[in-house]
């Protein structure tokens, strides 16, 4: 499946007691035909009231905590199995809430994000963490500085730009910046540049991941940290390479997010060892 053109795999794993390994996640996309950029797998629910809890595993084999793109493949899987309604879902970032909308895009209530520099979390104590003191490049003319930092469940650092986001090596400085010791558990790096008070484009270097064509927690990143430093409102449009995510950050504190989810093709998968089929496509 993808998100906005993030390679999302849905493994179904209900009903069972293992789990797709960090050898199976990486075996699966170092072979052509199913690079992935997280794999969703389905899992018994662990917690009264909710359907399923979902593990996050990125082409990495890491564990993410969180994923907007690939959570809304997986409403768009279940309402597809089980007919139209609203998922409660337990993740390691807490309790997800999504749904298919009329107009048959998915919205997912993400959580509320967390700003305290240990929630992040971040190595040091930072009083603001709207700006922290992290550049790259020339000392005296840094390329990306100042980043606004934000977890959405998952760490995110949002470093504001004014020229083309195309026009920065994110594939240089997205791995310097994920792996940065001030990053203890490391973290997403998201080029954005505001457009509108309503309109931010973002590229984004996902932890785990590397480039990817859309980051559903970045643009949720992005929207909080753009209202919280006065740059935007607190909804906008997102455009990530792979197309538009709408995201609110709600009076409540909620952020949601909404977007397409297309399934790609279907087969099985063996969760230890990564080794899959295809399913013949439907005569
Ligand atoms: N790479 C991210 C997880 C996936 C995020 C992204 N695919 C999304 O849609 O939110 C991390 O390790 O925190």
């Amino acid at each position: 499946m993808n998100g906005l053109g993030n390679q999302i795999i849905v493994a179904d794993m209900r009903g069972r007691a293992d789990r797709v390994t960090p050898a199976a996640a990486i075996a699966i996309n170092a072979t052509d035909g199913t690079k992935f950029d997280q794999i969703m797998a389905i899992h018994d629910s662990r917690t009264p009231g909710t359907a399923n809890y979902i593990e996050i595993i990125n082409s990495d084999g890491s564990l993410a905590q969180a994923c907007g793109n690939g959570m809304r493949c997986v409403v768009q899987v279940l309402t597809s199995e089980q007919g139209r309604q609203a998922f409660t879902f337990e993740t390691m970032a807490g309790i997800l809430f999504g749904e298919q909308r009329d107009d048959g895009l998915f919205t997912v209530d993400m959580g509320t994000p967390k700003f305290a520099w240990y929630d992040i979390p971040l190595a040091e104590e930072f009083a603001d963490t709207r700006k922290i003191e992290l550049q790259i490049g020339p000392i005296d003319a840094p390329v990306l500085h100042s980043p606004s930092v934000a977890s959405m469940g998952n760490p995110h650092a949002t470093f504001w730009v004014n020229q083309d986001v195309w026009s920065y090596a994110l594939d240089r400085f997205g791995p310097m910046l994920e792996n940065h010791p001030i990053f203890p558990e490391r973290a997403n790096i998201s080029i954005a540049q505001v457009v509108a008070q309503d309109k931010i484009i973002l590229r984004t270097w996902e932890r785990g991941a590397g480039l990817t064509e859309a980051c559903g927690t970045a643009a949720c990143a992005a929207v909080v940290n753009g209202a919280r430093t006065r740059r935007t409102a607190r909804a906008a449009t997102v455009t990530l390479p792979g197309g538009d995510l709408f995201v609110q950050w709600r009076d409540d504190d909620h952020v949601v997010m909404t977007g397409p989810a297309e399934l790609e093709w279907t087969g099985t998968l063996d969760p230890a060892t990564g080794a899959w089929t295809r399913a013949e496509a439907a005569a």
